[in-house]
Formats: C-alpha cells, sequence, structure tokens
C-alpha cells in the first residue's frame, strides 16, 4: 500500500497520523509538503492531518484549501482514493470543496478537547466496515471549530444517501444533527472532527480509532 500524509504549515497531528498509518497497515507512508506542486504517482490512500494550518487565519483549513497540492488531492478524490481528513483535514475538505457543508465556531465559544461519544452511522462505507453497524465508541476530539453547518437540504441529503459515518452520542460542539463525520458522493472521501489516530493502542486510553484505518485499509487490494 502506498499511501500520503500531507504537511501544511501549522499542521501538528502529521506525525500521529502518519504513525497510526504504519502501526496498522506495516509500511510507513509518505510524507508530503503541502507546496510540492504534484503528488506522488499511484497513492492508495491519502490523509490530510489535524492541525492549526496558516494559524487559522481567515476560517480554519481556508488557506491550505488553496495550497498547490490540493489540486492533485482533488483530482486523486475524483479518481475514487480514499481521502481521509480529520479535524483540520476535515476544515480543508469543506474549503476545498470536496465535502459539503462549513466547520464554524464551537457552540460554546471554547476550544474542546477530550474523548467523546461518537455513534457509527453508517459502518458500511469504505472506513467503517469494520464497526458494527449503531455502535457507540470513544475518539478525542480538539478543536475550536468543529460546528458544523450545511443548509437543511444538504443535510436531509447527507442523511438520506447514508452519507452520516459518525455523529456525536452527546452534546459536544452545537453541529447540525450532531454530525461529527461524513462521507462525499462516491464515499471515498471522509471528512471527521474526531482523531482516530489518536485512539489506537492501549496506551492512548483506547484502540476505538483502529477499526476506522483496519476498514480502509482491508478495502484496498494492494498489500
Ligand atoms: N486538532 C485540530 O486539527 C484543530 C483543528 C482546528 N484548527 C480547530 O481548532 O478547529
Amino acid at each position: 500500500m502506498r499511501a500520503a500524509v500531507i504537511t501544511f504549515p501549522g499542521s501538528n497531528c502529521d506525525r500521529d497520523m502518519a504513525v497510526a498509518i504504519e502501526k496498522i497497515s506495516g509500511r510507513a507512508p509518505l510524507r508530503v509538503w503541502h507546496g510540492d506542486a504534484e503528488l506522488p504517482d499511484g497513492l492508495d490512500f491519502i490523509a490530510l492531518p489535524g492541525g492549526f494550518s496558516y494559524g487559522d487565519y481567515l476560517r480554519s483549513g481556508a488557506m491550505a484549501a488553496k495550497s498547490p497540492i490540493m489540486q492533485g488531492v482533488i483530482a486523486a478524490a475524483a479518481r475514487g482514493v480514499p481521502v481521509l481528513g480529520v479535524c483540520n483535514g476535515f476544515q480543508v475538505l469543506t474549503e476545498s470543496g470536496l465535502l459539503p457543508g462549513a466547520l464554524m465556531r464551537n457552540a460554546g465559544q471554547t476550544f474542546i478537547c477530550r474523548t467523546v461519544a461518537l455513534k457509527v452511522e453508517n459502518s458500511q462505507s469504505l472506513f467503517t466496515s469494520r464497526y458494527d453497524a449503531g455502535r457507540v465508541i470513544a475518539i478525542p476530539v480538539a478543536h475550536h471549530d468543529g460546528n458544523y453547518f450545511a443548509d437543511a437540504e444538504t443535510l436531509d441529503r447527507l442523511e438520506g444517501e447514508g452519507r452520516v459515518a459518525f455523529r456525536y452520542a452527546e452534546s459536544v460542539n452545537g453541529s447540525q444533527r450532531d454530525i461529527a463525520g461524513i462521507l462525499n458522493e462516491g464515499g471515498n472521501v471522509l471528512g471527521m472532527m474526531p482523531h482516530p489516530e489518536r485512539a489506537i493502542e492501549a496506551d492512548h486510553g483506547g484502540i476505538d480509532g483502529r477499526a476506522l484505518f483496519e476498514s480502509v485499509f482491508a478495502s484496498l487490494s494492494v498489500a
């Protein structure tokens, strides 16, 4: 398997994401700098990690979405390559138009850093097939802009098409319909605010994030 983790100025979860990919797939991912004009060829999986790209200036993820490398990420997503955006990565995905809606300031106006209960809403996606349907898992969040917003029509479409992958099972940040993670139309792009890469070994306090990586790696026909 050939995976890549994209790093932007201000990313701070790129190392954790790379470690999670290597521990679970057995292969270290390529580390790709945002300013590179071209993505390496033949990628099977692309991860946009969490952090504070460009200091969250303008809007979280807005400037990173304009980085040269994103043209390649958008093209790869259109070819069906699985793309995972976590936290700031989710914000980059909405800002770049790969996912609908926006991540606004948390309803309580504070940074939230704790482990939350998440319900697996769709256990048949590329990213969630190793979870049991309706399972509630524990995954950490760490963000100030995690309040998911989309208009009612978009929300209804996301729900109707099974594109809500994860929903908060408790009150967290004011997200519309408690949405924590969504899929694109093709099901190969997932954006989520909680950090699965921070819950892959017992020393993290829980391993509920492992199945997400196992799901997507199992779906790849390459070893
Ligand atoms: N951990 C993160 O990726 C933080 C995301 C984002 N910059 C926020 O605080 O909303």
